[in-house]
Order: structure tokens, then sequence, then C-alpha cells
């Protein structure tokens, strides 16, 4: 990792609550700053989002223009949408059943599809609807990631690190534990992303947010410290605990 360009903007809120409204209210800043028209924001699964989805179902109902949005994710666990494991099947339940959404911007994985094929259409929708950037590659206006305890972020873990530089907009991934099949975004199509924002929380990950932010050796294994948006616009969104071992 070139030390000298990566520098994520970080933001440290209380707790994981926090951290979801002060991503709620960025969502409403960001939309506000477009004035109008599509805004294509891809989803991560896990802990945090799920404040997140819950939230903007309580209290953002009448503050967004839902028919604006369209949904995609980063990562999808290749299982069925009424699965628990379902990334899609979450944000239904905590979020879309409640909200204004137009159904047909909803542009899950087709996971019915086998791993590779399912890739594939999936980047033949996200080619189709996104605008594409000088090298050809997909502008979400926004990414949403996490990062797992061993520095994954999306479906990149450590033992798949080419998925950093794959040439592919999508790609199959297995869980290094589980060997759960998954698609993920590549790392290109989320660095062309206009803006990437992870959300981080919890002591289990203060070490590995120490480890990338104060750029010891350790980090170039993680995947989660390779991402950096040609756009400049990358921000930690951090609770105490998670950022409790960061040098300022
Ligand atoms: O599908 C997934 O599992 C996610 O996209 C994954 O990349 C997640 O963001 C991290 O594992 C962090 O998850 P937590 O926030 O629950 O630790």
């Amino acid at each position: 990792m070139d030390k000298s360009i990566y520098s994520p903007n970080l933001h440290v809120y209380t707790d994981g609550p926090a951290v979801a409204r002060a991503f709620a209210d960025h969502l409403v800043d960001k939309l506000e700053e477009r004035g109008e028209g599509p805004f294509f924001w891809a989803l991560s699964g896990g802990s945090t989002p799920k404040l997140l989805f819950k939230l903007l179902a309580a209290e953002y109902q009448d503050t967004i223009d839902w028919s604006r949005l369209h949904f995609f994710w980063g990562d999808e666990r290749m299982v069925p949408y009424d699965d628990a494991e379902s990334n899609y099947g979450e944000v239904k339940n905590l979020l879309f059943d409640h909200v204004p959404v137009v159904k047909e911007q909803i542009h899950p994985v087709p996971t019915d599809l086998e791993p590779q094929a399912a890739a594939e259409a999936y980047a033949a929708t996200i080619t189709e609807l996104l605008p594409q950037n000088s090298d050809g590659l997909p502008i979400f206006d926004l990414n949403m990631l996490g990062m797992g305890g061993d520095g994954h972020t999306a479906s990149i873990f450590p033992d798949n690190m080419a998925l950093l530089t794959s040439d592919a907009i999508c790609a199959v991934a297995t869980h290094p534990e589980s060997g759960q099949k998954r698609v993920t975004l590549t790392g290109p199509v989320i660095d062309a992303s206009d803006e990437v924002i992870f959300l981080i929380t919890g002591s289990s990950k203060t070490l590995r947010v120490a480890q990338i932010v104060n750029r010891e050796q350790l980090a170039d294994s993680f995947p989660a410290a390779h991402i950096n948006p040609t756009s400049g616009n990358l921000h930690w969104f951090l609770d105490r605990a998670a950022a409790s071992e960061v040098g300022y």
C-alpha cells in the first residue's frame, strides 16, 4: 500500500446508533446536494447497516425522496431472498417494506441463478443502469461498505486479494470459513464510486482499524485497506470502540 496516499477521512461517533444516524443524515445531504435525478446506492450486509435500515424506516420516511433511489448490493450471499443470510432479504424486512421505494429500482443479485451466471447478470444490470467513468467502469453515487474482523470488505477476503484488481465488474467469491458462495463487486468498481463510506463499529474491529489507519505493515494484507476511490471521497464512520486505538 502506498502509505503516502491512503488516508481515509475518519469520523468518530459515540456508538453504533450514532454512526447510523450520521450516515442517514449524510445521505439526506448527498441527495440534496445532487438536486434531482436517480441516485445509485450500493448497500452492504453486516450488523451496523441493520441499525441504519431500522432508523431510516422509523425516522426518514418523509425526509428522503425514495423515488430517486436505486438500490444495489456491494456483495450478496448466494442464498434465497427469504434466507436469514440474505443481504437483500435483510433490507426488505427492515426498510423496503416500510418506506415508499420504487420496486423496479431495487436491483438484487439474482441468487436463483448459479453463482457465475448471477455475477454476470448482475454486472449486466449495473452496466445498463449506471453512468460510466472514462475507464468504462460504472459509477455508484454512494458505496456503503463494512469491514469484517479479518479485514475483508464486501466479499473480498484476504485469501483472494486478486479481486481488488479484477477487470470484472462482479465476481464469485467464497467465504474462507463457511465455504458459502457470494457475488461481490470488485475493487476497481468500488474505487470508481463517487463516494465510499465504511461503517465500522464495535471493539472487535479496534485492532484491525488501528493497523490500517496507523498504516502498520500488516495493513497490506487486509482488503479493506486497499479500497481507495479515485474520487478521493473515502470516509470511515466509526464508533468510539472501533476507533479507540487510532493514533491521531
Ligand atoms: O455480506 C456481508 O457479510 C458484508 O457485506 C460484509 O462485508 C460485512 O460488511 C462485514 O463482514 C462487516 O460486518 P459487521 O458489520 O457485521 O461486522
